[in-house]
């Protein structure tokens, strides 16, 4: 069955339309992840399952049941935002297990189902602190645990990592995904950052504008786009678009990745020169500016000597390019 179902769902704001119309259905056990540029809609989006924002028009279904007028406290979700809102006064403990107590359980079942909470995020030596004495990743996993203890059919996460740091972001990141993996629960999840959404997506919905531009599976998304929005956004660095008729195509526009654009001091379709030069280690990535298709990014695995201001040829792999029509859209 259907953990979510959407039907036509808008919102508006006075008399700005902030959601335009989306169906979406999300299976039981799904992880789903709501990606698109700052303002596409996909907070507004998520509030609305939650309960938190009114619906303008259109049906929220929580496990086949409509939930448009029911309270947010009755959807049987759990909801963990970018800011951990923990109580500052209570420990650990017991802000993991507030929302039992006050549910009416026993303190042995609070306890029970918060020691379980706990040793699934690794809290169990964290429990009696206060969340002044605690990192910033440890506290974003406490607000994590809070939600796993009250066993929710549907948890919503809102950007929960974009305060952490990088290297905690991506600890925290697989951390989640085997939460997930665990709990067999249902997860929707919403980010701007893509790479978030590629490693922790069963599916991804891309939004553009109050609109969904695509779902899919992330690497569905990834080697077969419906248009240049997705294509662009899903993928780092961004795909480049080069006008196909200045290369001899029929089509409008062709997308090429920048690991399939070949670079050399010797022959090649498009001459540009070497703007700047990023290693990053594993991989090198050469920006070239061309006369004829404007900024291009080339990314080549182990170190490489491209020098700032000198002059390359670059040759789009033709098997590996994207074409798309005028309006932007898919030629397959
Ligand atoms: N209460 C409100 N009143 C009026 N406009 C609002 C309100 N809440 C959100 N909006 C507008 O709705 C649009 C979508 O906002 P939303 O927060 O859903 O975007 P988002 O995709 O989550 O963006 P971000 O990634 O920046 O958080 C934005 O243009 C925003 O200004």
């Amino acid at each position: 069955m259907a953990a979510l179902t959407l039907v036509n769902v808008t919102k508006s704001f006075g008399k700005t339309d902030v959601i335009k119309g989306v169906d979406l259905e999300v299976q039981t056990g799904e992880f789903c992840v709501f990606v698109g540029p700052s303002g596409c809609g996909k907070s507004t989006l998520l509030r609305m399952i939650a309960g938190l924002e009114d619906v303008s028009s259109g049906e929220v279904m929580i496990n086949g049941a409509r939930v448009n007028d029911v309270a947010p406290a009755k959807r049987e979700i759990a909801m963990v935002f970018q800011s951990y809102a923990l109580y500052p006064h209570l420990t650990v403990r017991d802000n993991m297990g507030l929302a039992l107590k006050q549910a009416g359980q026993s303190k042995a079942a609070v306890a029970k189902s918060v020691d379980h909470a706990a040793a699934m995020l690794a809290l169990e030596p964290l429990l009696a602190r206060r969340p002044s004495e605690l990192s910033g990743g440890q506290r974003q996993r406490v607000a994590i645990g809070r939600a796993i203890v009250r066993t929710p059919k549907l948890f919503l996460f809102d950007e929960p990592l974009s305060n952490l740091d990088a290297a905690l972001r991506v600890a925290t990141r697989i951390e989640i995904a085997k939460l997930h993996r665990d709990l067999d629960a249902t997860m929707i999840y919403v980010t701007h950052d893509q790479i978030e959404a590629m490693t922790l997506a069963d599916r991804i919905v891309v939004l553009r504008d109050g609109r969904v531009e695509q779902v899919g599976a992330p690497m569905d998304l990834y080697n077969d786009p419906d248009n240049t929005f997705v294509a662009g956004f899903i993928g780092s660095p961004m795909m480049n678009f080069l006008h196909a008729g200045a290369l001899g195509m029929r089509s409008a526009t062709m997308g090429v990745r920048p690991e399939h654009l070949a670079i050399s001091r010797t022959a090649g379709q498009i001459e540009g020169t070497v703007s700047h030069v990023e290693k990053l280690g594993g991989e090198t990535l050469v920006y070239i500016n061309t006369a004829t298709q404007g900024l291009l990014t080339v990314r080549l695995f182990g170190e490489h000597d491209y020098r700032v201001d000198e002059t390359v040829q670059l040759t789009p792999e033709a098997a590996r390019a994207f074409h798309f029509d005028a309006a932007g859209l898919r030629l397959r």
